[in-house]
């Protein structure tokens, strides 16, 4: 094997210097010693530095000299370690073939299976064959009485995901601490789908590259995790709870993503071009919408235990506020996390573990006018800027509750799934689940924003 030109050297305080310049611990993720003994070959995933680089984290083996090969590798297998003592040592990775440009499986490969075989973490890979097979996996993963899986990764789309939590948590109903279940398994979302609005939100929050999945894989190497909230939507008697990772839409958006499905070929281009035919052709869309301010922090727990909401089509007691009773809105979005698709931070304030909803609406004077301020608005959403535009309104909340009209027929989607347009309540559940993230988050205390001044 030949080496390369490079001295590696530890210095007294555990500093790691290849020809003189510094190497980042963390990024190491394999050292194994030569065979003659002078060199180490050391695989590290490090962020790509160069005015043209992307910042994207890149795996990298390099054989490298040493005085003892052995005491080397053995070293820093040790340093590396002690860096990351929650780092997986089996996980289940869902691929979704069908997700996206279906690019799924390649990702896997390509980025991901090399950063897993790197940090030696073993990895069971399911590719779906079709809908509803990842939520039945995960169901059967965390019913089984032993925790198989330190995590389960999914590369896929946010479909794909939302089965994967889904299954977990009817799975983990089923044992007696089925809250200490769910967060045990921690859950990862490479880019793998259309939108990958999970992984936009993590990888912003945590200053990694969007889109990328070699950062991702080599979060899961690390175990870096942090908590997320989730929402529990209820629909009274019509169909269970469905538990929801990302966003309830309804109105324009739901139109505009749920109504573009068939175009999917299409990719990003598809929901622009579907934006400005719904935009053009504007319906009414009417509901009476209600929410508690988070005037105090979300209860921990109970997401497992019977609804704490007043029963659907009872009255809401204050601190619960009501905008107008079957008011005309044009879009509505309750958002768990910042970004609906890799490029849209619908809700750029929202935490991913900071005990709110985060609500986002329009009621906008039917007409021309209207037009143009949605297509102002939607032309903002990339950089989060309309936000700022008195016509959206958002606000933070701890549960909602949307009563379409007795005439609407809007759409409603739920992570991107229609569900039956009808009424419909949700509460926050901060901490639910684990997820794999960046080590910045992973290192900071879960914030959860300071209560709202109640109305
Ligand atoms: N082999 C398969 N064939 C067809 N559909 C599948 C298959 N495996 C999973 N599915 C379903 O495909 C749907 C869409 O997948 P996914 O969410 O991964 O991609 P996407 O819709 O392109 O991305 P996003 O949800 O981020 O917009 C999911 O509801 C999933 O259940």
């Amino acid at each position: 094997m030949a080496l390369q030109d490079a001295l590696l050297e530890i210095g007294s305080d555990d500093e790691v210097t290849v020809d003189g310049e510094s190497l980042d611990v963390a990024d190491i993720l394999r050292a194994q010693p030569t065979p003659d003994n002078c060199g180490v070959e050391v695989t590290t995933c490090a962020r790509q530095s160069g005015w043209c680089a992307t910042r994207a984290r890149v795996l990298r083996t390099r054989t490298l000299r040493v005085r003892d090969g052995a005491a080397t590798a053995k070293h820093l297998t040790q340093l590396s370690k002690r860096l990351s003592p929650d780092a997986p040592h089996k996980v289940l990775v869902v691929v979704n073939p069908a997700g996206g440009t279906g690019r799924a499986q390649k990702v896997f490969e390509r980025d991901v299976a090399p950063v897993f075989y790197a940090a030696n973490i073993e990895a069971d890979v399911v590719v779906t064959k079709a809908q509803g097979d990842a939520m039945e996996r995960c169901r059967v993963v965390a019913a089984a009485p032993q925790v198989t899986y330190d995590g389960v990764v999914v590369v896929g789309g946010d479909g794909t995901l939302s089965e994967v939590v889904r299954g977990l948590a009817d799975g983990a109903s089923t044992l007696a601490d089925p809250e200490q279940r769910l967060r045990s398994i921690r859950v990862a979302h490479c880019p793998g789908g259309t939108g990958n609005a999970c992984h936009a939100s993590v990888a912003s929050a945590g200053g990694d590259v969007i889109g990328s999945a070699v950062d991702v894989a080599y979060n899961v190497a690390r175990g870096f995790s942090c908590s997320m909230g989730l929402v529990r939507y209820e629909f009274g008697e019509r169909r269970p709870p469905f538990i929801s990772f990302l966003a309830m839409e309804w109105g324009l958006v739901a139109d505009v993503d749920l109504g573009s499905e068939g175009f999917r070929w299409l990719g990003a281009l598809r929901t622009t071009l579907a934006a400005i035919w719904y935009i053009l052709r504007l319906k009414r869309h009417r509901a009476t919408l209600s929410w508690l301010p988070c005037t105090q922090p979300a209860r921990k727990g109970g997401l497992f235990a019977p609804s704490r909401l007043p029963p659907l089509g009872a009255p809401l007691p204050p601190p619960w506020r009501t905008e107008r009773r079957d008011a005309t809105y044009q879009l509505m979005m309750a958002c768990n996390v910042s970004h609906v698709d890799e490029t849209t931070p619908m809700a750029p304030a929202a935490g991913l573990d900071d005990g709110a909803i985060h609500l986002v609406f329009t009621r906008l004077r039917p007409g021309f006018l209207a037009r143009v301020d949605l297509i102002d608005g939607f032309l903002k959403l990339d950089g989060g800027k309309h936000i700022h535009k008195r016509s959206f309104q958002s606000h933070r909340c701890r549960a909602l509750r949307l009563v379409p009209a007795a005439d609407d027929d809007s759409r409603t989607g739920l992570d991107g799934e229609a569900v039956p347009s009808g009424a419909i309540q949700a509460e926050i559940f901060p901490g639910a689940l684990r997820v794999f993230c960046a080590a910045p988050l992973a290192a900071a205390r879960t914030a959860v924003s300071p209560p709202e001044r109640a109305a």
